[in-house]
């Protein structure tokens, strides 16, 4: 195993301290909450807990339900106690990008109707500044090249996400992603705000604000937790 998948793979096991039976857990979306999943229904399992899981996107459903879990809409449940979930970029502050996978929009929505937050990364996903990762922004079909003319104005140097050489990549709800380049901003919240504002975009996976906890599967494991003012 490389080192990276070892940290995602520690990470995502201390996450499981963070369930306890009863609960409603968010699924996170991508390869460090694969693992997670993995785990949880192993110790759903061996325990005979009784967990629901929202999920954040088609394939973390799947992936639940092929290993017994029980999955529910969101709008099926009346709470979510804790989400876990990957993340490609965090800072010290616990803001971070998300998307990677292309599932920004659905994480989002669990992620802010959930009473915590835990982010499961390696060590490459933790940065000073937000920016090298870049910044996935959800847009929809219709007059997504007026979008792109837009973020380019932003000097934001945009990339449509492409499923091959002619095929732009779809998300779950059928949206385009377009990446942009966020390491020359300083604000991050002024442009969360901009990037809310244009008329098509969706969603854009800057995080702010939204994380409680993020475990950094180093050996030993380190701990970020979100400050209280
Ligand atoms: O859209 C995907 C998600 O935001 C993922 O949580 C993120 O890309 C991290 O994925 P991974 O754990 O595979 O690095």
């Amino acid at each position: 195993m490389s080192h990276q998948k070892e940290e995602k793979a520690r990470a995502a096991l201390k996450a499981l301290e963070e369930v306890q039976d009863g609960m409603v857990v968010g699924l996170g979306t991508g390869s460090t909450a694969a693992v997670f999943i993995e785990a949880l229904a192993a110790k759903v399992n061996d325990q005979n807990w009784q967990i629901t899981g929202v999920a954040t996107s088609k394939r973390s459903a799947e992936l639940a339900q092929s290993l017994g879990l029980t999955v529910k809409d969101i709008d099926e449940v009346s709470a979510i106690d804790v989400t876990i979930d990957g993340a490609d970029e965090v800072d010290p502050e616990l803001n971070g990008i998300k998307g990677g996978g292309a599932a920004l929009l659905y994480e989002k929505v669990v992620a802010l109707r959930s009473k915590k937050n835990v982010w499961v990364v390696d060590q490459s996903k933790a940065h000073d500044l937000l920016g090298t990762f870049p910044l996935p922004v959800e847009v929809i079909e219709f007059g997504a090249q007026q979008v792109y003319l837009t973020l380019a104005e932003l000097n934001l140097r945009p990339k449509f996400r492409m499923k091959n050489e002619s095929e732009r990549a779809k998300t779950d709800s059928g949206h385009n992603i377009i990446d942009v380049r966020i390491d020359q901003v300083d604000d991050k919240k002024a442009l969360a705000k901009t990037l809310k504002a244009i008329t098509g975009v969706v969603e854009h996976g800057l995080f702010l604000d939204i994380c409680d906890k993020v475990i950094i599967g180093t050996d030993p494991i380190q701990t970020l937790v979100k400050k209280t003012t």
